[in-house]
């Protein structure tokens, strides 16, 4: 069993299916995008999404004192840093308690972190795929994000062996998530 992260929630809607299917993550992305949520709607989700979902926040060097607003608010139990923020940065919020996504880039060296998950991403959300096949060691536990789809997740989980996939774009259509593939993929990573 591969968990999965389903990243980039916006509507109240997008609840009732992550309810349903039980992802291991859902995400609220508070860094600007299109899928930039606000604090108050980021607590909104946290009421409704089932209590056994951790959420994450995702961040873009944002001030530190920003992510432990977030954090101390309750709507999140995870950060998730996109961007190039110092390890001192990951001690600090784990010093508050919270738990630690940091994101690498392609053909950046993975270094030594305290966060509790290491995330390879091609992009921010960005729907571009990596060349799996190139996907350096990595400590564990391992997040693979970039370009997944309902259709290429399992082939990526073979390939890789991550300990947990993160999707945004690939279950969306007309930008917006779309249940039928959330359904599809969380299947798929559950059952790989
Ligand atoms: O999703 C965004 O809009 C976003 C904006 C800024 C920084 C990070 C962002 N997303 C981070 C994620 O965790 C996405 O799920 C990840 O990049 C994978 O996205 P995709 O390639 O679209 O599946």
């Amino acid at each position: 069993m591969t968990q999965i992260k389903i990243c980039g929630l916006m509507r109240e809607q997008d609840a009732d299916v992550i309810n349903e299917v039980k992802p291991d993550f859902a995400g609220f992305v508070f860094a600007p995008s299109r899928r930039q949520i606000s604090l108050e709607t980021a607590l909104r989700f946290r009421q409704i999404i089932d209590d056994t979902i951790p959420t994450v926040g995702v961040f873009v060097n944002a001030p530190l004192d920003e992510m432990l607003t977030v954090f101390r608010s309750g709507a999140i139990q995870y950060v998730q840093l996109h961007g190039n923020e110092p390890e001192d940065t990951v001690q600090a919020l784990k010093d508050a308690g919270a738990k630690v996504f940091q994101v690498y880039k392609p053909d950046e060296p993975i270094t030594p972190t305290a966060a509790d998950y290491t995330m390879l991403d091609s992009g921010a959300g960005s729907g571009i795929p990596l060349d799996w096949k190139r996907v350096p060691q990595a400590s564990h536990p391992f997040i693979l994000a970039g370009g997944l789809t309902p259709e290429n997740v399992a082939e990526a989980i073979t390939t890789v062996r991550p300990d947990v996939v993160d999707v945004s774009s690939g279950v969306e259509t007309n930008k917006q998530k779309d249940p039928e593939k959330i359904r599809a993929i969380v299947t798929t990573a559950h059952n790989n």
